[in-house]
């Protein structure tokens, strides 16, 4: 990978790895894709199976048989959260950018989607919650952070190039 995405669900990891992916010319893999490519189920069919743990072991599979190839990865809001999966993201010597929006604006971004399974029974409060608990797990793999709460996806991409310097041409 030459790049990857990190941070809670709806902070845009997803959006944003399109954006980039398109102006460079760069293969996007989103883990959850992946994951669902490979398995034939969805998100929610995965975890009604076997609860997080079990979504847990597919994607740290997933994640470490995808670490190496070409590209800009946008990876689960969980990702980082497998002391395994922080060691495979900062082995891979590649940028790591932690995205991150406020409680409320990730309500607004995602409260309406039943395709989460651990944010669909969440209010905004429990949303602020998890994510409290997350914060750690993020900062210790981050190279750095963007505050996307202001931002439109396409200036979050320019946040990130900004901050990268990115020299490839569009
Ligand atoms: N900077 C942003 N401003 C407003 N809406 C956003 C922004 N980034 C993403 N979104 C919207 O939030 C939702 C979740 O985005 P997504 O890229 O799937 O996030 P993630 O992959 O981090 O969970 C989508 O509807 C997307 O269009
Ligand atoms: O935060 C999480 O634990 C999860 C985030 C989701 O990805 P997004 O962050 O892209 O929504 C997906 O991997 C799964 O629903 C679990
Ligand atoms: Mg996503």
């Amino acid at each position: 990978m030459e790049l990857i995405l990190i941070g809670f669900m709806g902070s845009g990891k997803t959006t944003v790895s399109q954006l980039l992916g398109q102006k460079y010319h760069l293969p996007v893999l989103d883990l959850d894709d992946e994951i669902v490519a490979q398995t034939g189920q969805s998100i929610p069919e995965i975890f009604a199976a076997g609860g997080e743990a079990h979504f847990r072991a597919i994607e740290h599979q997933v994640l470490a048989q995808v670490i190496d190839q070409p590209g800009i990865l946008a990876t689960g809001g969980g990702t980082p959260l497998r002391e395994d999966n922080r060691a495979l993201l900062k082995a891979s010597h590649v940028p790591v950018v932690h995205l991150r929006a406020t409680a409320a604006e990730t309500k607004r971004r995602i409260g309406h989607d039943q395709n989460r399974p651990l944010a669909a029974k969440l209010d905004q409060t429990g949303l602020a919650k998890l994510k409290a608990a997350r914060h750690a797990a993020y900062q210790a793999c981050a190279d750095f952070t963007i505050e996307t709460n202001q931002l439109t996806p396409l200036e979050v991409a320019q946040a990130i190039e900004a901050r990268l310097s990115l020299t490839v041409q569009p």
